[in-house]
């Protein structure tokens, strides 16, 4: 996509305010590379992540032991902290795990699951935030919003309620943290706190998943790991998993078969090309 450019895609209006650098070529790109992505993972959807990351074309390590965290990350391209279900004694694990993706400047993404549910999540994850430099946060609009410090009504893993605009939210959260920010939902808001892009592309069925976001945020993690730089990576991440969500919905005749679509979604993920996420993508800038 060109500077200047505004285009139409599948009904939906495109309009592109200023360079927009998205490179689709990294769908491929990754599949060569094969970039090991480091995870603290919850324990309810290590599966799933694991195997979205391989089809992705990533190469997927979980790891709970601090003695091995410093190594792993030097061997590593990229690190997630999927803080879902973390105890107050696997800290010094995700403590050593930022320490060296900030030590060894590999990509380090939060995902702030459930952050505003109680205290104790608040503690971890705005902790975290002060000590170590998050290159991406993802998580739904409103967990971005308490992180943001916007008032929003929050429900356990689920998004909740608000009145604030989403883009307003997430470009305050990537302002507050100098990072990117990924708020999803049925529109998936991404920003670097000046730009907004809206990836319009969505289905039904990809929030019937539990562990669809956590792997949204592993593979925002896979795509920074082969770019230099974390916006474009973050909207290929966005625009890979709705966009496969959105093929598979077709193929499934939009029937509400959430094991089906399941198990299509990996195979979907491994095959998608540039060219058939540029024929159904629905992209916004502003
Ligand atoms: N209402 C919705 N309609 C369609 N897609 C959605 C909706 N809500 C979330 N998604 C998609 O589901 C995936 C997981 O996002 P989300 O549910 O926001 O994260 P989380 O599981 O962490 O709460 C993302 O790909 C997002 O685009
Ligand atoms: C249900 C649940 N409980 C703690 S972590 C977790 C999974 C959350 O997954 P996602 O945020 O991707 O739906
Ligand atoms: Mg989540």
């Amino acid at each position: 996509m060109k500077r200047g450019v505004a285009f139409v895609i599948n009904g939906a209006v495109i309009g592109i305010g200023r360079e927009q650098t998205m490179n689709l070529n990294d769908v491929e790109k990754i599949r060569t590379e094969n970039p090991v992505v480091v995870n603290y993972a919850n324990f309810v959807t290590p599966f799933l992540v694991a195997n979205g990351l391989n089809a992705v074309g990533a190469s997927p390590i979980m790891s709970d032991e601090a003695s091995e965290a410093d190594e792993l990350v030097k061997l590593a391209s990229a690190v997630v902290i999927n803080a879902g279900a973390a105890r107050r004694d696997g800290w010094p694990v995700i403590e050593q795990l930022c320490q060296s993706a900030n030590k060894y400047h590999k990509p380090l993404i939060l995902d702030p699951v459930a952050v505003g549910a109680t205290e104790y999540r608040r503690e971890l994850n705005f902790g975290l935030l002060e000590r170590h430099q998050f290159d991406i946060i993802r998580g739904n609009i409103g967990e971005i919003a308490v992180l943001a410090g916007i008032e929003w009504q929050t429900r356990g893993i689920d998004a909740g309620d608000g009145d604030r605009d989403a883009s307003d939210i997430v470009r305050e959260c990537a302002r507050k943290f100098n990072n990117v920010v990924i708020a999803s939902g049925k529109v998936d808001y991404i920003s670097d706190g000046n730009r907004v892009t809206s990836i319009l592309n969505n289905t039904r069925l990809l929030p019937a998943i539990v562990g669809s976001g956590d792997l949204l945020s592993s593979i925002s993690a896979a795509f920074a790991a082969i770019s230099d730089n974390n916006f474009d990576a973050a909207v290929t991440a966005s625009l890979v998993l709705s966009c496969s969500g959105e093929l598979v919905d077709q193929k499934l005749n939009h029937q509400n078969l959430p094991g089906s679509f399941l198990s299509q979604l990996m195979d979907q993920l491994a095959n998608i090309s540039p060219e058939e996420i540029k024929a159904i993508m629905k992209v916004e800038e502003n």
